[in-house]
C-alpha cells in the first residue's frame, strides 16, 4: 500500500590521470578535475545518491609502504569534501566520498574513511574503514588502523546508507551490523586487484544484499597503477612496481538476488541503477531473515568465543582411531 520509494543511485569508477612520478598536487589535481566530469554528467541524469571509488583522490600507493603517500591525506572536511559540497548542493544529491583522512584533532593521524555529504551540501558525518588488509601487496596496516565508528546508517533526504569500505566485503558481520542498524543501501567502495579477488567479487556482494535485505553498489577502480619504486609482497616473488590490473566491474545488487550488468574491467564509467527502496521490507517480509536469525544464540556463541577459556564445540567419535586394518 505505500508508495514506491524510487531512488537513482550512482557509482562511479576511474583510473588515476596522470603518472604517479608527477607531483602530488597535479595527481590529486587531474583525479579531480576527470572525477567532476563524471559527477556533472551524474548529476545531468538526477542521481540523488553517488558513490566515489575507495581513496578516490590518490592512487592506491599503500602497497609501497612509503609513508610520503601520507601528504594525499587531508580532514575530513578538507579539499575534497569542500569541492564535493558544492556539486551536491548544485545538484541536489547526496555524494559518499572515500578519502585518506588526516584527523588533526589527534595528533593528525591517518585514516581510511568515507565522507557523506547531504544533498544540501552540508556534511552529514564520517565513518571509517573497520577491517585492513594484510594480503599480498595489500599492506595498509603500514598507514592507518581499524577504524573507531562503528558500524553507522546515515539517514538522508533519500533513505537510509551505510558504508562498508573495501576489505569489510569479506567480514559477514561487518554486513550485518549496518543492516542491524537499518541500512537500506550499503556502498562498498574498492580497490582490488584481478589476481587477488575476482573470483569473489560478483558473489560476496550480491550475497550480502540477500542476507540482509538491502541494496548493495560494489565499486573498484580500474586501470594498473605502477610507482617509481618497487616492492616486495614478502612471498618470495620478485619485486615488482604495480599492484597488477583494479578490474572495475561496478555493479548494484538487489535483496530479491537480482543484480545490474558490471561497468568495465578497463574504463572509466558511471553506473546508474533506480531502486525501490521498498523491496527491502518486502523481501524481509517473504523470506523473515530477521525474524529467524537467532540473534540470541549467536550472541551467546560470540560472547563465550571472545573468553580466554573457550573451547570450541567439537564432539569426537570415540571410535576414530579404533578403525581395523
Ligand atoms: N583496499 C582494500 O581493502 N583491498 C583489499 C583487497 C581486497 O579485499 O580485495
Amino acid at each position: 500500500m505505500r508508495q514506491p520509494r524510487i531512488v537513482r543511485v550512482g557509482l562511479i569508477q576511474n583510473s588515476i590521470s596522470v603518472p604517479t612520478t608527477c607531483h602530488f598536487a597535479e595527481q590529486k589535481k587531474a583525479i579531480m578535475e576527470k572525477v567532476k566530469l563524471i559527477i556533472d554528467a551524474a548529476g545531468a541524469s538526477g542521481v540523488n545518491v553517488l558513490c566515489l571509488q575507495e581513496a578516490w583522490t590518490m592512487p592506491f600507493a599503500f602497497c609501497t609502504r612509503e609513508k610520503r603517500w601520507c601528504e594525499f591525506a587531508e580532514p575530513a572536511d578538507g579539499e575534497s569534501t569542500q569541492f564535493l559540497q558544492d556539486l551536491a548542493q548544485k545538484y541536489n544529491m547526496v555524494i559518499v566520498s572515500p578519502i585518506l583522512e588526516r584527523d588533526i584533532n589527534h595528533g593528525e593521524i591517518i585514516w581510511n574513511t568515507v565522507v557523506v555529504i547531504g544533498n544540501n551540501g552540508n556534511m552529514i558525518g564520517i565513518h571509517r574503514k573497520n577491517h585492513i588488509p594484510r594480503v599480498g601487496d595489500f599492506n595498509e596496516s603500514t598507514y592507518y588502523m581499524e577504524g573507531n565508528t562503528g558500524h553507522p546508517v546515515f539517514e538522508t533526504a533519500y533513505g537510509k546508507i551505510a558504508v562498508n569500505i573495501c576489505y569489510g566485503r569479506h567480514h559477514p558481520l561487518n554486513w550485518l551490523a549496518f543492516g542491524l542498524n537499518g541500512a537500506e543501501i550499503v556502498f562498498n567502495p574498492s580497490a582490488t586487484v584481478g589476481e587477488l579477488s575476482e573470483p569473489m567479487w560478483p558473489i560476496e556482494a550480491r550475497n550480502a544484499a540477500i542476507a540482509n535485505s538491502y541494496f548493495v553498489g560494489s565499486i573498484n577502480r580500474v586501470g594498473t597503477e605502477v610507482f617509481p619504486n618497487a616492492f616486495t609482497s614478502g612471498d618470495g616473488k620478485p619485486q615488482h612496481a604495480d599492484f597488477g590490473h583494479f578490474y572495475g566491474s561496478s555493479h548494484f545488487s538487489a535483496p530479491d538476488a537480482s543484480c545490474t550488468p558490471s561497468l568495465s574491467r578497463y574504463r572509466d564509467g558511471l553506473m546508474i541503477s533506480d531502486m525501490d527502496l521498498n523491496l527491502c521490507r518486502q523481501i524481509k517480509d517473504k523470506w523473515g531473515f530477521r525474524m529467524t536469525a537467532r540473534y540470541d544464540m549467536y550472541a551467546n556463541l560470540l560472547s563465550e568465543y571472545l573468553k580466554p577459556d573457550f573451547k570450541p564445540q567439537v564432539i569426537a567419535d570415540p571410535l576414530i582411531n579404533k578403525r581395523k586394518a
